[in-house]
């Protein structure tokens, strides 16, 4: 029987009773992710005491500074998951291609993904950052996996979280049956269950997203914003509120706690990516969260979970969030169309350099 103070382990233990058979294997792999989550979360908490702030200096396989934190929180992810046995591969936003489990430690039958830190640019100004990962069943147990093993549809995950690194250390985790968060008691080093069973409200009236993308977005998202913009007197008839983190697992958590909805759009700002996030470590598992607590995540045009995923390090289209919303969001891109013939607004002659409306 859980409880309010009932630890991630208790909880673990209590889900495998329900699958009489089960090896133990997913829950040990969980609790070293566990334990990853904790090790990130003292760096973090040490801020400038520590020499980690600032930039590493270098660029990862994404083209994007590396932070210090990035690196050192990469390589607590590597340790903690390499040795126990479970894994057949694990795949990281700040590598570019899969990592091979040392020879000395046995291979399993799950592979992890995850992004080790999220938000990264947030670490020197003080503002939540996260980690965020995807447990998927290899397709072949025992055997080193590589990069098309790994391309596999979000449907496929077996378990999915993040850890937020707040006020207070949250991770948040679903292994199919639900969302639950789990609060980091910083003097024990456990993980307590505090909230059971997250379900997000199917309507509401917050949206995030960065407005300064505004002219690369594609109409259907324009639409949107530029309605809830209107405010009461607009065609939504109601005020809406705005937030903007910068960090994709803290605006998770404030969805999955108030509702809400997030959108990091299919944009034209750089014709070699279709968005800004990626699909296997970022995108994946929080749909799939976002799905356990009753909400929706699509790309704008289909459901983000049955992607097929081509690429590791693959960048796609994100809207999640309450159900109403992303429903009307979808609506939105249907009516659109397929976008294919679309310009981009600054592309509209009538306020062009030498157009009509010319802006001064
Ligand atoms: O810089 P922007 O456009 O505000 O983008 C913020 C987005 O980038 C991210 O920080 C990308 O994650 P990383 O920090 O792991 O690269 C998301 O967490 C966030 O949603
Ligand atoms: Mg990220
Ligand atoms: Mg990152």
């Amino acid at each position: 029987m859980l409880t309010e103070r009932s630890t991630l382990t208790q909880f673990l233990i209590e889900e495998r009773r329900r699958h009489p058979g089960s090896s133990g294997e997913l829950n040990s792999l969980i609790l070293d992710v566990a334990l990853a989550c904790k090790a990130i979360a003292k760096r973090i908490a040490s801020g400038a005491l520590s020499d980690l702030v600032g930039k590493a200096g270098a660029v990862n396989v994404q083209g994007e500074q590396q932070q210090k934190l990035d690196i050192v929180a990469n390589e607590i992810f590597l340790q903690t998951n390499e040795w126990g046995g479970q894994l057949a591969g694990m795949a990281s936003e700040e590598m570019e291609d899969p990592y091979a489990i040392p020879q000395q430690y046995p291979l399993g039958k799950y592979l992890l993904t995850f992004d080790p830190l999220d938000g990264s640019s947030n670490i020197d100004v003080n503002v939540s950052v996260g980690s965020i990962f995807s447990i998927l069943r290899a397709p072949v147990p025992g055997k080193a996996a590589g990069t098309p093993d790994f391309l596999q549809p979000g449907t496929e995950q077996v378990a999915a979280g993040y850890a937020v690194y707040g006020p207070s250390t949250v991770l948040v985790l679903t292994v199919g049956t639900g969302v639950h968060a789990f609060t980091l008691d910083p003097a024990l080093g456990e993980f307590f269950l505090t909230r059971q069973d997250i379900h997000l409200p199917e309507a509401t009236c917050e949206y995030a997203v960065n407005t300064s993308n505004r002219r690369f977005w594609e109409p259907a998202v324009r639409r949107y914003i530029d309605e809830c913009l209107q405010g009461v007197g607009g065609p939504r008839g109601k005020d809406f509120n705005m937030r903007w983190v910068a960090s994709l697992v803290a605006e998770t958590h404030r969805i999955l706690t108030r509702g809400g909805v997030f959108m990091y759009p299919r944009d034209s700002k750089d014709p070699e990516k279709e968005g800004r996030l990626r699909l296997l470590y970022e995108v994946n598992p929080i749909s799939m969260l976002v799905e356990q607590a009753g909400g929706l995540a699509t790309t704008g045009r289909e459901r983000v979970l049955e992607v097929r995923p081509t690429d590791l390090h693959q960048r796609i289209g994100f809207i999640f969030g309450s159900r109403e919303e992303v429903e009307r969001i979808t609506r939105y891109h249907a009516e659109q169309g397929d976008g294919s013939d679309e310009q981009p607004e600054s592309f509209n002659p009538l306020y062009g350099p030498r157009g009509l409306f010319q802006a001064r």
